[in-house]
């Protein structure tokens, strides 16, 4: 049975803590529960770890594991299957618009976030933004990791600008592709601890999660193309790291599309929202209204204005996914009422 190794485990919390078990967790469970973490989730099995190693689950057999996310922590069954998804410390979501709201989790329990972005014409600003709103509003600790800072001279200046997005927000600059470059980020890593890498195709995710140990993450250079010729990372899955780190590597993400993040933009626009706070009047759009705290801060350099259009931007944005939204839900609401409408005249002629 795919799960004997696991079931027969006891909870060893020295084992487990290398897999990233925390406190929360341990509170869900009762003392000799036995539990394992999701590594790779693939359309048919899952792969987890528990304190005796390895395994595969089947998801046929274990019902589907529905939204089940690498990262996730699984309870088991003394039967060898699984009894539930243990509640989540944070997950890294993204909102699709869908017919329903779909939240398509791309990892689970992670404790860093490191946002990949490169010293090229990749970098923007505005993409970073939207990486630390998504961040924050998942509750994960973002941190910023420039890649290919080979490849300019102007390597401290893209550092400064990635840095002023949000304070404290530790950055990195390094070619990814030199181990001794990532040693400063290997030091800082922790027993346990969980990173996930994000951002765009082709910025290095791959190749940094390589050089700081992870075993042989397809890079874009080595990979087989797909039918339309793209380079993708396709199978989410986590990798213990020599540094005693689990890292999971995200495939790349084309467009970042952003709902309902409203906490997150509160977070990283700490610095509008706060001068917002002190103009005139409340419902101020800092545009010509008398008595605005942002134009004025705007105008004597405190600001810079790219931060205030990138806040707008964003709400917009957020307003209309919420229409395109809210317009898809009514949908299909109408589509179900139609169809109990039609199952009611259907047994109304039966005389049921
Ligand atoms: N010069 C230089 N090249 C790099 C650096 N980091 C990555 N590359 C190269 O950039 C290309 C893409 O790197 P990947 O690591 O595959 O990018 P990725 O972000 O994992 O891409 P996806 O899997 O598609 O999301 C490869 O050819 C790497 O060798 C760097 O710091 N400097
Ligand atoms: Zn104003």
């Amino acid at each position: 049975m795919a799960l004997a190794a696991t079931r027969a485990a006891q909870l060893t919390t020295t084992g487990l803590e290398s897999l990233g078990w925390t406190d929360a967790e341990a509170a869900q469970v009762a003392a000799h529960a036995h539990v394992a973490r999701v590594f790779a989730v693939h359309r048919s099995d899952i792969e987890v770890r528990g304190p005796q190693g390895l395994d595969r689950i089947d998801r046929a057999t274990a019902g589907g594991l529905d939204g089940v996310a690498v990262g996730d922590w699984l309870e088991l069954t003394d039967g060898g299957g699984v009894a539930r998804i243990l509640e989540r410390r944070n997950a890294i979501t993204r909102k699709a618009a869908g017919e329903h709201v779909h939240r398509q989790v791309l990892s689970a329990n992670v404790d860093r976030l490191l946002i990949v972005t490169s010293c090229n014409q990749e970098f923007s600003l505005r993409r970073l933004e939207r990486y630390l709103v998504l961040a924050c509003d998942c509750d994960v600790t973002p941190e910023i990791v420039l890649t290919k800072a080979d490849l300019t001279d102007q390597v401290a200046g893209y550092a400064d600008q990635a840095a002023s997005l949000l304070a404290g927000v530790p950055v990195h600059a390094v070619d990814a592709r030199s181990a001794e470059q990532v040693g400063a980020l290997v030091a800082s890593l922790r027993l346990g601890e969980t990173l996930a890498l994000i951002g765009s195709s082709g910025v290095g995710k791959s190749t940094l999660g390589n050089a700081i140990g992870a075993p042989n993450l397809e890079t874009g250079a080595i990979r087989k193309l797909d039918d339309k010729g793209r380079h993708t990372t396709t199978v989410r899955a986590m990798f213990p790291l020599p540094s005693g780190a689990l890292l999971i590597d995200n495939p790349g993400i084309r467009e970042l599309q952003l709902t309902d993040c409203e906490r997150g933009i509160s977070r990283v626009f700490a610095d509008v929202l706060s001068l917002a706070e002190r103009c005139q009047f409340q419902d101020c759009q800092h545009g010509a209204e008398p008595g605005c705290a942002v134009r004025e801060a705007i105008a004597d350099g405190r600001l810079p204005a790219r931060r205030l259009e990138s806040l707008q931007d964003l709400r917009t944005e957020q307003a209309r996914n919420a229409e395109i939204l809210e317009s898809k839900r009514q949908r299909a609401r109408d589509i179900g009422h139609k169809y109990r409408k039609l199952n009611w005249s259907k047994r109304a002629k039966r005389g049921q």
